[in-house]
């Protein structure tokens, strides 16, 4: 059995003769902790989008724990372990808080979203529910309606559900984007204590965040990884700092 849990190999992803992501080469160990960082329009959703597959990629191959996803359906792929997460759009709005992430909960459980089924373990499936409430700290809110939570509330009860899905490999898009200082260090404590165990692959443009929880690096310019290696290794690297981190590097990131 291998020990990565994510692997591209040779990606390529063009949008008629836009070539987006360019020959892409990634290896994620299992319970590795790594972070997607670039500039601006480097193709790092594209990249989320063909490892979810939303996207088919022109070509190259994407494999999950041993097993070949490219060419799967999103929900096949999601079967088969791998969790991702959206800008609060997988929230249902029309739920309670609790409601959410007991979807959640159900569905790692293998109920899929068949609310209509008889549930027979009705207390394992509320014990989990409460528990993952207390993790994020949203338990005192988990009788409101989803969309009455203010916004970086909401962004926490979609990495809890993102979680609760109960998949091996998650995904983090862009998780503390719009919040403030004091949401971002509550948001990276959830992700770190949350993902314990599993393999995380984070889209972040905040360094802080970046430098602070990802095990390693992959750095993408112009759809090609130009450097992949630990904090260390990225906030030395010269290629790095001219193409991408900048003033960053002394300004932004943790010494
Ligand atoms: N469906 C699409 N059709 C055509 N072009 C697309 C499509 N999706 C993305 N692109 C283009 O691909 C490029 C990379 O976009 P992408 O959103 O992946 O970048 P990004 O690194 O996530 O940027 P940001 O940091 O701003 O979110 C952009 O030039 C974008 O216009």
């Amino acid at each position: 059995m291998s020990n990565e849990a994510l692997q591209l190999i040779d990606l390529k992803k063009s949008f008629g003769p836009a070539k987006i992501i360019q020959g892409v080469n990634l290896q994620v160990a299992k319970g590795e902790r790594h972070a997607i960082i670039g500039p601006n329009g480097a193709g790092k959703s594209t990249l989320f989008n063909l490892i979810s597959g939303r996207f088919l990629p022109t070509s190259g191959e994407i494999w999950l724990n041993g097993d070949k996803i490219s060419g799967k359906k999103p929900f096949e792929i999601n079967r088969m372990g791998l969790s991702r997460s959206f800008q609060v759009s997988n929230i249902f709005t029309n739920m309670t808080v609790r409601e959410n992430v007991r979807c959640g909960v159900l569905y790692s459980m293998g109920y899929g979203y068949s609310f209509w089924r008889n549930i027979g373990n009705l207390r394992e499936v509320s014990e989990k529910t409460a528990a993952i409430l207390e993790d994020v700290g949203l338990i005192d809110k988990a009788h409101l309606p989803a969309t009455l939570l203010p916004y970086a509330d909401q962004r926490t009860l979609e990495i809890a559900i993102t979680i609760a899905g109960g998949a091996e490999v998650i995904l983090l898009d862009e998780p503390t984007a719009g919040m403030s200082h004091s949401e971002t260090d509550r948001a990276v404590a959830l992700i770190e204590k949350a993902s314990q165990g599993k393999t995380l692959l984070i889209v972040e443009h905040d360094m802080g965040v970046v430098f602070n929880l990802a095990d390693r690096i992959s750095v993408l310019v112009y759809g090609e990884i130009i450097a992949t290696g630990t904090p260390e290794e990225i906030r030395g690297d010269p290629k790095v700092r001219e193409a991408y981190l900048g003033e960053e590097v002394e300004e932004g990131v943790p010494a």
